[in-house]
């Protein structure tokens, strides 16, 4: 049994988390305020604390960081949000939280962090100075991604920029989904956001001038070098050096890559003199670095030094949740730059049509497309046949009444991915492509649901109910009996999901939790 601590200023939530706790064989000691959470933990030793972010006086990442502060050790802590946003993942991963889980959590899910939190030590490491983090929602609002696929990314990247050491950071995933942002998101949440933020794309400039760009050159060094000029890495002293499309930079680069990754310092082209460098280099590609190493065409030392601190970011279409609250993100922020224009709105035939797409330019293609339908598109509501995707082959087929055997052998992610991607279809189709309906009446039949995983389908519905509690966010959660191995969460609203029901009883309300 261990004894934990649970920070709430809402009764209720604080209430039911004691009860699951204790339900599995824990003591729940309680504080409604981040004021006596401190108090309490003081004086008695907990095994982990469970802390709600938003909360009146003290919010919780300010709780997080006074307990960092004053405690000799810090138990590990798991932050609880009904509000979870990149911005505050990041920081509360930063800040050295244990976890980051959005409300309403399950008692499965409380019971599996506990474990892991009881099986590993406090965090160590995370950055110093951590008291005076602000939440920069606002700021972090850029990197828009209400799905549990980005919510790991946010926690990675909150992770990454922790860590104290400039040790480099990889970022992988396919093109225009989003690496750039990543790499922007880290340097903004480190030690070193107030240092520069120096971005090359290896891939676009010619090997000599690479070098010149990168490492500097002295006046001479080469036909038109006129004058001496420092290079990127100094340009990023003190801060965040992105070395973008790092997959295509040729051999002789790689190599003095690496020798500044060792050695802390370049030589500029044509000159003797060293000089130190204090940079975060973090790495960028779309490329599969691990078979580029098996090809030849990347060092394999370099690769060792560069894959350790990895975030992956995965495909728009690995991420359907992301895909509506992108695209409204990218309306309004068009129609912000448009003099007088209002943010357009998408028909939901025509957000059926772009859940249904490949994406195979991923997020870069999402937001060019609605730029150019904010631009283009003469009336108010965007409709499918706007979007002018008819020729490009929908990622969905009609028909689901079948798994392909394939499907299975591509993987499980993949499998729940096209099994998600179908579902989703089939209730907007149902609905004739009313969200709101698909949400509220469409939920998949249950025999499309695999026997040994469960799909949770949060086609969410827009809440109506003055009755209903705000922070509670109900959705449609669809899982076989004792099946809980796989969940998918998609929340066209943007927003946490939550409300449990069983495919045999229909959309009934069975537990809401905090
Ligand atoms: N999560 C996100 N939220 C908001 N905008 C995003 C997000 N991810 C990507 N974008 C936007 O998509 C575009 C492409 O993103 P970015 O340049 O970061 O991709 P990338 O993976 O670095 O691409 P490349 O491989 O071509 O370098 C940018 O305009 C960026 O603003």
């Amino acid at each position: 049994m261990a004894r934990l601590l649970i920070v709430d200023d809402d009764d209720a939530c604080r209430e039911t988390l004691a009860e699951t706790l204790q339900g599995l064989g824990h003591e729940a000691v309680q504080a409604a305020s981040g004021v006596d959470a401190l108090a309490l933990a003081v004086r008695t030793r907990f095994a982990a604390v469970f802390l709600d972010h938003r909360m009146p006086g003290m919010d919780g990442l300010e709780v997080l960081a006074a307990l960092r502060a004053r405690l000799a050790s810090l138990p590990p802590v798991i932050v609880l949000t009904a509000y979870a946003s990149a911005g505050n993942t990041i920081e509360a991963m930063r800040l050295g939280a244990f976890d980051h889980l959005a409300k309403p959590v399950t008692r499965q899910e409380v019971a599996d962090v506990l474990a892991r939190a009881l099986r590993t030590a406090a965090p160590a490491g995370a950055g110093q100075g951590a008291g005076d983090a602000v939440d920069n929602d606002d700021e972090d609002d850029a990197l828009v991604g209400p799905s549990e696929a980005m919510r790991a990314v946010h926690k990675r990247t909150g992770l990454a920029a922790a860590s104290a050491a400039p040790a480099p950071v990889l970022v992988l995933g396919e093109t225009g989904s989003g690496k750039d942002m990543v790499a922007r998101a880290l340097h903004r949440h480190s030690a070193r956001a107030g240092g520069p933020f120096v971005a090359i794309n290896c891939a676009a400039i010619p090997k000599e001038l690479l070098e010149s760009e990168l490492f500097g050159h002295v006046r001479g060094a080469f036909t038109g070098a006129t004058s001496d000029r420092p290079g990127c890495f100094r340009a990023a002293d003190g801060g965040v050096l992105l070395l973008d499309q790092i997959g295509d930079m040729a051999a002789g680069v790689q190599a003095k890559i690496l020798r500044v990754l060792q050695e802390g310092e370049v030589t500029p082209l044509g000159g003797h003199r060293t000089h130190k460098v204090n940079v975060r280099m973090v790495a960028a590609t779309h490329r599969d670095l691990a078979q580029a190493v098996r090809e030849g065409s990347f060092r394999e030392d370099l690769f060792y030094r560069l894959d350790v601190l990895t975030v992956r970011l995965p495909p728009l279409r690995g991420r359907l949740a992301n895909i509506i609250p992108l695209a409204e993100h990218f309306l309004r922020r068009a129609a912000a730059r448009q003099e007088g224009g209002a943010p357009k709105a998408l028909s939901a035939a025509a957000a059926q049509a772009l859940v249904r797409q490949r994406w195979p330019g991923n997020v870069r293609e999402l937001r060019n497309l609605m730029e150019r339908c904010q631009a283009l598109v003469r009336q108010r509501v965007i409709d499918a046949a706007d979007l002018g995707l008819d020729g490009a082959a929908p990622a969905v087929a009609q028909d689901a009444a079948a798994l392909p055997a394939d499907w299975l052998q591509a993987g499980l992610p993949e499998a729940v991915e096209r099994l998600e991607r179908q579902l989703i279809a089939q209730a907007l189709a149902r609905s004739q492509g009313n969200r709101a309906e698909a949400a509220r009446a469409g939920h998949p039949p249950p025999a499309a649901v695999p026997q040994d995983g469960a799909v949770r389908v949060g086609l969410r519905r827009r809440e109506t109910s003055a009755k209903r509690p705000r922070r509670r966010h109900p959705a449609v959660r669809l899982h076989p009996p004792r099946a809980p191995a796989v969940r998918q969460v998609l929340d066209l609203q943007g927003r946490p999901a939550g409300t449990e029901i069983e495919p045999s009883r229909g959309c009934t309300a069975v537990r809401p939790l905090c």
